[in-house]
């Protein structure tokens, strides 16, 4: 194994067990200086080997990619939250895996696809600047974005995923479920320790996950129910019918279980797994690349010549600059600073290290975005880097040639939503800085500092000041 701190019995064990590996990013920063770019932890009986080199990374994911394909085995909360892994992040790599990933890349994500949900993102966007607009009318022009953009994000992919436009109280409500469970996410290594007692020795959360998923069954169930209905009654062809990821849910076949379909507790954890999949990721990112045009205001300027009086997202996707802006923001705030854990199918040597199968390993995708070799000044913001002449052009975010950034993550389990979610963020981007002028709601600094939640997270959330550019 590669080397790492000693496992300190119980202890040393409890202090992994009780926070998610995100919150150790100092610990494994300090590590990693001290062990170098590859170390091993203890988490419960378990060995994880956290990784920080991109050509090791590259090594793993790209070039012996199947073998770092899988998922480790789920905690018994792990397991009731996705259903028996019947998650497309949870499940093991193998054909249940490769139908679901499919289904969501070819029927949902497809660039044809996307481009017919171009109205729900023109409606998402006028109640976000109106939003912003009215907050701003009552608060002297400053506006808190967090909320605003975590509920646009989720208003917009609820609408893919069950094809319709909610009250904005059914809408809240499922937002709510959903940022519990992700709460809960960050709390799950403690059903690691001793799975079949965990339960009774942390009752009260083991109660609390019943209620949460006994909760997310009473919302998603009429929703699926009434779909399903509908596209009994449907009469092809007809216009008004909108296909959305329930759709091809409620359509998909397992052919290796004699083509049964879904059943309902599958099909909720995939639903649930969509949402929690592009909200929380896509409004954080947002978040950043906004604070840092806020900071930046020779690139908000740019940005908005560049953009223009241009509305049309197939036009913006093309605008280099927009582009590079988001790229930056990607790479220097990336949402997840770890990729999703992996695990090992058959015991692999790897650069003289042995990682025994069934080994739970994970990616730093911080080191990686902030790696002083590929990005000088990597802590600077500096959208130039991927234009023309910088060190960033043409940069390959799938990290299949070389890794330099890997906010998605590289290989197999690459994040399927990719498109979708730079699509996203160059056209909220774009129209945020084409409708408004942003500057620091106290003249001062802008705060960069992190703190993490299910994301990495503004430890303190931004605040500007708006006016409009129209005037
Ligand atoms: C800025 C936005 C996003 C970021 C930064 C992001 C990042 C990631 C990362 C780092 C992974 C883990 C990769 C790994 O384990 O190696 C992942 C997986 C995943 N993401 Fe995303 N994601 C984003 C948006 C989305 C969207 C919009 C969707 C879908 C609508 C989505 C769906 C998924 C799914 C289903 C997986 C699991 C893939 C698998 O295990 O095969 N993500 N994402």
């Amino acid at each position: 194994l590669p080397p790492g701190p000693p496992a300190i019995p119980i202890l040393g064990n409890l202090m992994w067990l009780t926070r998610s590996v995100a919150e150790f990013e100092p610990l494994l920063r300090d590590l990693c200086s001290k062990y170098g770019p590859v170390v091993t932890i203890h988490l419960g009986s378990n060995p994880i080997v956290i990784v920080g080199n991109r050509d090791l990374a590259h090594e793993m994911l790209i070039q012996h990619g199947v073998v770092f394909a899988d998922r480790p085995s789920p905690s018994p909360a792990l397991r009731m939250l996705s259903f028996n892994q019947s998650s497309i992040s949870t499940a093991g790599y193998g054909p249940r895996w490769r139908l679901l990933r499919r289904n969501l890349a070819t029927e949902m994500l497809n660039p044809s696809r996307v481009r017919q949900c171009a109205d729900a993102r023109d409606w998402i966007l006028r109640h976000l600047l109106d939003k912003l607009r009215l907050t701003a009318a009552s608060g002297d022009g400053v506006v808190v974005v967090k909320e605003t953009f975590q509920f646009a994000m989720f208003c917009l992919l609820v609408f893919l995923c069950f094809g319709e436009k909610l009250e904005e109280a059914a809408v809240r409500e499922i937002e709510a479920v959903q940022q519990d469970s992700l709460r809960f996410y960050r709390k799950l290594n403690i059903f690691a320790i001793a799975p079949t007692i965990s339960k009774y020795l942390f009752r009260g959360r083991w109660n609390h996950l019943l209620q949460l998923l006994q909760r997310r069954r009473e919302i998603f169930l009429p929703l699926i129910t009434s779909r399903r209905q509908q596209k009994e009654s449907r009469v092809p062809g007809e216009n008004s019918f909108r296909f959305c990821y329930l759709d091809s849910l409620l359509d998909l076949e397992i052919p290796e279980e004699e083509g049964r379909k879904l059943n309902d507790n599958e099909i909720i954890t995939l639903c649930a797994e969509f949402l929690d999949g592009g909200t929380d990721t896509t409004s954080t990112a947002l978040e950043w690349i906004m604070a840092n045009v806020v900071k930046h205001p020779a690139v908000q300027e740019k940005l908005a010549e560049e953009v223009g009086e241009e509305t049309k997202e197939e036009l913006l996707q093309k605008k280099p600059y927009l582009k590079a802006v988001v790229l930056e923001g990607l790479r220097r705030h990336p949402p997840g600073h770890f990729v999703l854990p992996h695990a090992v199918t058959e015991e692999i040597s790897v650069r003289g290290f042995t990682i025994p199968k069934d080994a739970s390993i994970n990616f730093s995708v911080a080191k990686m975005n902030l790696d002083g070799e590929t990005w000088p000044d990597p802590l600077e913001f500096r959208p130039e880097r991927f234009l023309p002449g910088g060190e960033g052009e043409g940069v390959d975010i799938t990290g299949s040639r070389k890794i330099q950034m890997m906010p998605f993550g590289v290989g197999r389990r690459i994040c399927p939503g990719m498109g979708l979610a730079l699509l996203h963020l160059e056209f909220f981007v774009a129209n945020l800085v084409r409708e408004f002028r942003w500057e620091s709601a106290e003249g001062g600094e802008i705060d960069l500092s992190e703190i993490p939640e299910f994301t990495i997270v503004m430890r303190n959330p931004l605040r500007a000041r708006i006016s409009s550019r129209r005037m």
